[in-house]
Protein backbone atom coordinates (compact mmCIF):
# COMPACT_ATOMS: atom_id res chain seq x y z
CA UNK A 1 0.00 0.00 0.00
CA UNK A 2 1.29 3.46 -0.95
CA UNK A 3 2.66 5.45 2.05
CA UNK A 4 1.82 9.72 1.78
CA UNK A 5 5.94 10.98 1.77
CA UNK A 6 4.72 14.51 4.06
CA UNK A 7 7.09 17.51 4.67
CA UNK A 8 5.83 19.84 7.54
CA UNK A 9 6.67 23.37 7.98
CA UNK A 10 6.88 24.84 10.67
CA UNK A 11 8.76 23.45 13.57
CA UNK A 12 7.42 24.85 17.00
CA UNK A 13 4.70 23.47 19.17
CA UNK A 14 2.04 22.29 17.12
CA UNK A 15 4.46 21.20 14.33
CA UNK A 16 6.76 19.13 16.79
CA UNK A 17 3.53 17.30 17.84
CA UNK A 18 2.36 16.35 14.26
CA UNK A 19 5.23 15.64 13.01
CA UNK A 20 5.51 12.84 15.57
CA UNK A 21 1.58 11.98 15.49
CA UNK A 22 2.45 10.82 11.41
CA UNK A 23 5.58 9.30 12.20
CA UNK A 24 4.81 7.19 15.32
CA UNK A 25 0.93 7.22 15.98
CA UNK A 26 -1.02 7.39 11.91
CA UNK A 27 -0.77 4.92 9.61
CA UNK A 28 0.14 5.16 5.75
CA UNK A 29 2.43 8.07 6.22
CA UNK A 30 5.76 9.43 6.43
CA UNK A 31 7.30 12.70 7.56
CA UNK A 32 10.62 12.71 4.71
CA UNK A 33 11.23 16.41 5.77
CA UNK A 34 10.98 19.22 7.85
CA UNK A 35 11.83 22.84 7.77
CA UNK A 36 11.84 26.01 10.22
CA UNK A 37 13.27 29.62 10.10
CA UNK A 38 14.80 28.71 13.15
CA UNK A 39 17.16 26.07 12.16
CA UNK A 40 17.65 24.75 15.70
CA UNK A 41 13.66 23.51 15.71
CA UNK A 42 13.89 21.68 12.80
CA UNK A 43 16.61 19.57 13.54
CA UNK A 44 15.12 19.00 16.54
CA UNK A 45 12.26 17.62 15.22
CA UNK A 46 13.55 16.17 12.41
CA UNK A 47 15.78 14.09 14.63
CA UNK A 48 12.63 12.85 16.46
CA UNK A 49 11.68 11.56 13.36
CA UNK A 50 14.34 10.24 11.95
CA UNK A 51 13.91 12.73 8.86
CA UNK A 52 15.83 15.16 6.94
CA UNK A 53 16.21 19.05 7.50
CA UNK A 54 15.18 20.98 4.43
CA UNK A 55 16.98 24.36 4.00
CA UNK A 56 13.82 26.15 3.04
CA UNK A 57 9.72 25.90 2.54
CA UNK A 58 10.17 26.38 -0.54
CA UNK A 59 12.64 23.05 -1.16
CA UNK A 60 9.83 20.91 0.38
CA UNK A 61 6.98 22.29 -1.60
CA UNK A 62 9.12 21.99 -4.81
CA UNK A 63 9.80 18.14 -4.10
CA UNK A 64 8.78 16.75 -6.20
CA UNK A 65 9.52 12.99 -4.00
CA UNK A 66 7.04 14.82 -1.50
CA UNK A 67 3.85 13.97 -1.92
CA UNK A 68 2.03 16.47 0.94
CA UNK A 69 2.77 19.59 2.92
CA UNK A 70 1.64 20.44 6.17
CA UNK A 71 1.78 23.77 6.92
CA UNK A 72 2.89 24.48 10.98
CA UNK A 73 4.39 27.97 10.96
CA UNK A 74 2.72 30.88 12.66
CA UNK A 75 -0.36 32.24 11.56
CA UNK A 76 1.14 35.36 9.53
CA UNK A 77 3.01 32.62 7.04
CA UNK A 78 0.11 30.82 6.18
CA UNK A 79 -1.43 32.26 3.26
CA UNK A 80 2.41 32.49 0.72
CA UNK A 81 3.14 28.90 1.97
CA UNK A 82 -0.38 27.17 0.88
CA UNK A 83 -0.17 29.49 -2.24
CA UNK A 84 3.14 28.17 -2.97
CA UNK A 85 1.45 24.29 -2.60
CA UNK A 86 -1.32 25.40 -4.99
CA UNK A 87 1.38 26.77 -7.47
CA UNK A 88 3.16 23.49 -7.67
CA UNK A 89 -0.03 21.07 -7.03
CA UNK A 90 0.56 19.61 -3.84
CA UNK A 91 -1.96 18.86 -1.30
CA UNK A 92 -1.46 20.65 2.02
CA UNK A 93 -2.79 20.63 5.31
CA UNK A 94 -3.07 24.27 6.44
CA UNK A 95 -3.33 24.80 10.61
CA UNK A 96 -5.78 27.90 10.97
CA UNK A 97 -6.11 29.99 10.50
CA UNK A 98 -6.43 29.70 6.52
CA UNK A 99 -4.69 33.22 6.86
CA UNK A 100 -5.03 36.17 9.23
CA UNK A 101 -6.99 38.47 7.18
CA UNK A 102 -10.44 37.62 4.80
CA UNK A 103 -8.48 39.08 1.41
CA UNK A 104 -5.28 36.35 1.71
CA UNK A 105 -8.20 33.90 2.07
CA UNK A 106 -9.78 35.26 -1.36
CA UNK A 107 -6.27 35.16 -2.89
CA UNK A 108 -6.17 31.03 -1.92
CA UNK A 109 -9.47 30.59 -3.45
CA UNK A 110 -9.04 32.60 -6.49
CA UNK A 111 -5.96 30.70 -7.30
CA UNK A 112 -6.95 27.07 -6.02
CA UNK A 113 -10.12 27.65 -8.23
CA UNK A 114 -7.87 29.08 -11.08
CA UNK A 115 -5.85 25.82 -10.61
CA UNK A 116 -9.13 23.37 -10.99
CA UNK A 117 -8.82 20.78 -8.05
CA UNK A 118 -9.27 21.28 -4.23
CA UNK A 119 -5.96 21.06 -2.83
CA UNK A 120 -6.51 22.92 1.00
CA UNK A 121 -7.47 21.35 4.18
CA UNK A 122 -7.72 24.01 7.14
CA UNK A 123 -6.99 22.90 10.58
CA UNK A 124 -10.10 23.38 12.46
CA UNK A 125 -9.70 20.09 14.36
CA UNK A 126 -13.16 21.05 16.61
CA UNK A 127 -15.18 19.25 13.91
CA UNK A 128 -13.19 16.14 14.74
CA UNK A 129 -13.61 16.16 18.53
CA UNK A 130 -15.56 13.01 19.55
CA UNK A 131 -17.87 15.87 22.23
CA UNK A 132 -18.31 18.43 19.33
CA UNK A 133 -19.67 15.13 17.00
CA UNK A 134 -22.29 13.85 20.17
CA UNK A 135 -23.58 17.34 20.14
CA UNK A 136 -23.72 17.69 16.22
CA UNK A 137 -25.27 14.22 16.04
CA UNK A 138 -28.59 15.29 18.49
CA UNK A 139 -29.06 18.87 17.18
CA UNK A 140 -29.32 16.99 13.75
CA UNK A 141 -31.39 14.69 14.59
CA UNK A 142 -33.77 17.37 16.43
CA UNK A 143 -33.47 16.40 19.93
CA UNK A 144 -33.36 19.47 21.69
CA UNK A 145 -35.61 21.08 18.82
CA UNK A 146 -35.01 24.17 16.57
CA UNK A 147 -31.59 25.66 18.37
CA UNK A 148 -32.37 29.21 19.43
CA UNK A 149 -29.31 30.24 21.43
CA UNK A 150 -25.39 29.17 21.70
CA UNK A 151 -22.96 29.97 24.44
CA UNK A 152 -19.44 29.40 24.14
CA UNK A 153 -16.81 30.09 26.13
CA UNK A 154 -12.99 29.60 24.91
CA UNK A 155 -10.69 29.98 28.12
CA UNK A 156 -6.60 29.53 28.15
CA UNK A 157 -4.25 29.64 30.92
CA UNK A 158 -2.21 32.35 29.55
CA UNK A 159 -1.58 34.49 26.53
CA UNK A 160 1.35 33.33 24.60
CA UNK A 161 4.74 35.89 23.89
CA UNK A 162 3.58 38.16 21.33
CA UNK A 163 -0.09 38.03 21.55
CA UNK A 164 -2.17 40.95 19.94
CA UNK A 165 -5.90 41.64 20.70
CA UNK A 166 -6.77 40.91 17.41
CA UNK A 167 -5.17 37.40 17.51
CA UNK A 168 -7.74 36.72 20.59
CA UNK A 169 -10.07 36.58 17.50
CA UNK A 170 -8.00 35.47 14.28
CA UNK A 171 -5.78 32.93 15.93
CA UNK A 172 -8.34 31.80 19.15
CA UNK A 173 -11.71 32.56 18.65
CA UNK A 174 -11.49 31.41 15.09
CA UNK A 175 -12.33 27.86 16.53
CA UNK A 176 -16.03 28.89 17.51
CA UNK A 177 -16.08 30.97 14.37
CA UNK A 178 -15.96 27.97 11.94
CA UNK A 179 -17.12 25.18 14.68
CA UNK A 180 -20.31 26.57 15.50
CA UNK A 181 -21.43 27.65 12.24
CA UNK A 182 -20.99 24.16 11.45
CA UNK A 183 -22.53 22.75 14.56
CA UNK A 184 -26.11 24.75 13.98
CA UNK A 185 -25.61 24.88 9.82
CA UNK A 186 -26.65 28.20 9.49
CA UNK A 187 -24.65 31.46 8.31
CA UNK A 188 -23.46 34.51 9.80
CA UNK A 189 -25.71 37.72 9.35
CA UNK A 190 -24.42 40.39 11.91
CA UNK A 191 -21.37 40.33 14.00
CA UNK A 192 -20.67 42.25 17.33
CA UNK A 193 -17.18 42.53 19.87
CA UNK A 194 -16.88 44.09 22.87
CA UNK A 195 -14.53 44.44 25.68
CA UNK A 196 -15.77 45.59 29.40
CA UNK A 197 -12.98 44.95 32.30
CA UNK A 198 -9.66 43.27 31.99
CA UNK A 199 -8.47 40.56 34.03
CA UNK A 200 -5.39 41.86 36.17
CA UNK A 201 -3.56 38.87 35.19
CA UNK A 202 -3.72 40.20 31.70
CA UNK A 203 -0.26 41.30 29.91
CA UNK A 204 -0.33 45.33 29.30
CA UNK A 205 -1.97 46.38 25.98
CA UNK A 206 -4.16 43.27 25.92
CA UNK A 207 -8.03 43.58 26.48
CA UNK A 208 -8.53 40.10 27.98
CA UNK A 209 -11.22 38.67 27.65
CA UNK A 210 -13.66 39.98 24.81
CA UNK A 211 -16.49 38.93 24.46
CA UNK A 212 -17.92 37.81 20.69
CA UNK A 213 -21.83 37.85 19.66
CA UNK A 214 -23.02 36.67 16.25
CA UNK A 215 -27.04 36.76 14.85
CA UNK A 216 -27.52 33.93 11.95
CA UNK A 217 -29.78 34.39 9.09
CA UNK A 218 -32.18 32.69 11.33
CA UNK A 219 -32.18 34.44 14.14
CA UNK A 220 -29.76 32.60 16.21
CA UNK A 221 -28.02 34.36 18.96
CA UNK A 222 -24.78 33.41 19.67
CA UNK A 223 -22.13 34.20 22.24
CA UNK A 224 -18.25 33.24 22.86
CA UNK A 225 -15.84 34.35 25.69
CA UNK A 226 -12.83 34.64 24.53
CA UNK A 227 -10.40 34.57 27.88
CA UNK A 228 -6.73 33.62 26.99
CA UNK A 229 -5.61 34.20 30.86
CA UNK A 230 -8.24 32.32 32.85
CA UNK A 231 -4.84 30.92 35.00
CA UNK A 232 -7.25 28.22 35.98
CA UNK A 233 -7.29 25.55 33.32
CA UNK A 234 -8.14 25.27 29.58
CA UNK A 235 -11.72 25.28 29.73
CA UNK A 236 -13.68 25.18 26.26
CA UNK A 237 -17.77 24.98 26.90
CA UNK A 238 -20.41 25.27 24.68
CA UNK A 239 -24.10 24.87 25.62
CA UNK A 240 -27.03 24.72 22.16
CA UNK A 241 -29.61 26.15 24.12
CA UNK A 242 -32.94 24.86 21.89
CA UNK A 243 -36.93 24.88 21.53
CA UNK A 244 -37.32 21.65 23.54
CA UNK A 245 -34.19 21.36 25.66
CA UNK A 246 -30.18 22.21 25.79
CA UNK A 247 -27.45 20.23 24.64
CA UNK A 248 -24.10 20.27 26.37
CA UNK A 249 -20.10 19.71 25.25
CA UNK A 250 -18.77 17.20 27.45
CA UNK A 251 -15.88 17.43 29.77
CA UNK A 252 -13.03 15.32 29.15
CA UNK A 253 -13.21 12.55 31.67
CA UNK A 254 -11.02 12.27 34.10
CA UNK A 255 -11.66 10.01 37.14
CA UNK A 256 -13.12 12.02 40.70
CA UNK A 257 -10.50 12.72 42.79
CA UNK A 258 -11.80 13.08 46.98
CA UNK A 259 -9.14 14.50 48.75
CA UNK A 260 -8.81 17.06 51.79
CA UNK A 261 -12.13 18.03 51.53
CA UNK A 262 -12.21 18.15 48.30
CA UNK A 263 -14.28 16.76 45.87
CA UNK A 264 -13.84 16.97 42.11
CA UNK A 265 -11.75 16.00 38.74
CA UNK A 266 -8.46 17.39 37.13
CA UNK A 267 -9.04 19.84 34.16
CA UNK A 268 -6.55 20.14 30.99
CA UNK A 269 -4.08 22.73 31.10
CA UNK A 270 -3.48 23.01 27.22
CA UNK A 271 -5.03 22.39 23.71
CA UNK A 272 -2.20 19.46 22.76
CA UNK A 273 -3.96 17.66 25.60
CA UNK A 274 -8.00 18.89 25.28
CA UNK A 275 -8.15 17.43 21.69
CA UNK A 276 -5.54 15.20 21.35
CA UNK A 277 -7.96 13.13 19.68
CA UNK A 278 -9.27 15.33 17.24
CA UNK A 279 -6.13 16.10 15.88
CA UNK A 280 -5.34 12.19 15.54
CA UNK A 281 -8.81 11.71 13.68
CA UNK A 282 -8.41 15.06 11.76
CA UNK A 283 -4.61 14.63 10.33
CA UNK A 284 -5.47 10.47 9.78
CA UNK A 285 -8.58 11.46 7.45
CA UNK A 286 -6.13 14.21 5.80
CA UNK A 287 -3.86 11.06 4.74
CA UNK A 288 -6.54 8.82 3.46
CA UNK A 289 -8.25 11.42 1.71
CA UNK A 290 -4.79 12.79 -0.12
CA UNK A 291 -3.46 9.31 -0.66
CA UNK A 292 -6.87 8.68 -3.02
CA UNK A 293 -6.18 11.99 -4.04
CA UNK A 294 -9.45 14.05 -2.75
CA UNK A 295 -10.23 16.46 0.04
CA UNK A 296 -12.92 16.42 2.53
CA UNK A 297 -13.36 18.23 5.93
CA UNK A 298 -13.01 22.48 6.37
CA UNK A 299 -11.84 23.64 3.15
CA UNK A 300 -10.53 26.88 2.09
CA UNK A 301 -14.28 28.61 1.72
CA UNK A 302 -14.75 27.64 5.24
CA UNK A 303 -11.02 29.49 6.21
CA UNK A 304 -12.16 32.07 4.31
CA UNK A 305 -15.46 32.41 5.45
CA UNK A 306 -13.98 32.64 9.44
CA UNK A 307 -11.40 35.10 8.24
CA UNK A 308 -14.10 37.27 6.79
CA UNK A 309 -16.00 37.17 9.94
CA UNK A 310 -12.80 37.92 12.05
CA UNK A 311 -12.08 40.80 10.24
CA UNK A 312 -15.56 41.96 10.64
CA UNK A 313 -15.60 41.08 14.15
CA UNK A 314 -12.25 42.78 14.71
CA UNK A 315 -13.71 46.01 13.40
CA UNK A 316 -16.68 46.22 15.56
CA UNK A 317 -14.29 45.85 18.47
CA UNK A 318 -12.09 48.82 17.41
CA UNK A 319 -15.64 50.79 16.58
CA UNK A 320 -16.58 50.12 20.02
CA UNK A 321 -18.65 47.37 19.91
CA UNK A 322 -20.79 48.44 16.88
CA UNK A 323 -23.20 45.47 15.18
CA UNK A 324 -21.79 44.96 11.71
CA UNK A 325 -23.83 43.47 8.92
CA UNK A 326 -21.66 40.55 7.06
CA UNK A 327 -22.84 39.87 3.63
CA UNK A 328 -21.62 36.18 3.12
CA UNK A 329 -21.22 35.65 -0.39
CA UNK A 330 -22.49 32.20 -1.78
CA UNK A 331 -20.57 29.49 -1.51
CA UNK A 332 -19.39 28.51 -5.20
CA UNK A 333 -20.18 25.13 -6.52
CA UNK A 334 -16.55 23.90 -6.28
CA UNK A 335 -16.40 24.17 -2.22
CA UNK A 336 -19.74 22.22 -2.13
N1 LIG B 1 -5.65 23.63 15.69
C1 LIG B 1 -5.17 23.94 16.88
O1 LIG B 1 -5.75 23.65 17.90
C2 LIG B 1 -3.86 24.65 16.98
C3 LIG B 1 -3.12 24.56 18.16
C4 LIG B 1 -1.91 25.24 18.22
C5 LIG B 1 -1.47 25.98 17.15
N2 LIG B 1 -2.22 26.07 16.03
C6 LIG B 1 -1.76 26.84 14.88
O2 LIG B 1 -0.55 26.24 14.42
C7 LIG B 1 0.40 27.22 14.05
C8 LIG B 1 1.66 27.06 14.88
O3 LIG B 1 1.37 27.26 16.21
P1 LIG B 1 2.40 26.89 17.37
O4 LIG B 1 1.64 26.97 18.64
O5 LIG B 1 3.10 25.65 17.03
O6 LIG B 1 3.39 28.14 17.27
P2 LIG B 1 4.94 28.19 17.57
O7 LIG B 1 5.28 29.62 17.65
O8 LIG B 1 5.28 27.27 18.69
O9 LIG B 1 5.59 27.58 16.24
C9 LIG B 1 5.56 28.22 15.01
C10 LIG B 1 6.85 27.84 14.28
O10 LIG B 1 6.77 28.30 12.93
C11 LIG B 1 8.05 28.78 12.57
N3 LIG B 1 7.87 29.64 11.40
C12 LIG B 1 7.29 30.86 11.34
N4 LIG B 1 7.27 31.30 10.06
C13 LIG B 1 7.80 30.31 9.31
C14 LIG B 1 8.04 30.16 7.91
N5 LIG B 1 7.72 31.13 7.04
N6 LIG B 1 8.63 29.04 7.48
C15 LIG B 1 8.99 28.08 8.34
N7 LIG B 1 8.80 28.15 9.67
C16 LIG B 1 8.21 29.27 10.15
C17 LIG B 1 8.57 29.46 13.82
O11 LIG B 1 9.96 29.63 13.79
C18 LIG B 1 8.09 28.49 14.90
O12 LIG B 1 9.05 27.48 15.17
C19 LIG B 1 -0.29 28.55 14.24
O13 LIG B 1 -0.82 28.96 13.02
C20 LIG B 1 -1.42 28.26 15.23
O14 LIG B 1 -2.51 29.13 15.05
C21 LIG B 1 -3.39 25.39 15.92
O1 LIG C 1 -3.13 28.44 18.42
C1 LIG C 1 -3.77 28.12 19.64
C2 LIG C 1 -4.76 27.00 19.41
O2 LIG C 1 -5.54 27.23 18.31
C3 LIG C 1 -5.63 26.71 20.62
O3 LIG C 1 -6.63 25.77 20.30
C4 LIG C 1 -6.26 27.97 21.18
O4 LIG C 1 -6.94 27.66 22.37
C5 LIG C 1 -5.23 29.04 21.44
O5 LIG C 1 -5.86 30.19 21.92
C6 LIG C 1 -4.43 29.37 20.19
O6 LIG C 1 -3.47 30.34 20.48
Amino acid sequence: MKELQVGLIGCGAIGRDHAQRIQNKLQRAKIVAVTDVIKESAQKVAQLCGCKVAETAEDIIADPKIDAVVVTAWDPAHKELVLECIKHKKFVFCEKPLATEAKGAKEIIKAEMEGGQRLVQVGFMRRYDKGYRQMKELIDAGEIGAPLLVHSAHRNVASGQGVTEDFMITQTCIHEIDLTKWLIQDDYDSVRCIVGRTSKEAPEGLRDPQMVMIRTKSGICIDIEVFLNARFGYDIQCQVVGENGTVNLPDPSYPPIRKEAFKGTSLCMDWSVRFIEAYDVELQEWIDNTLEGITSGPNSWDGYIAALTADLLIQSRDEGGTEIKLNTPERPVFYA
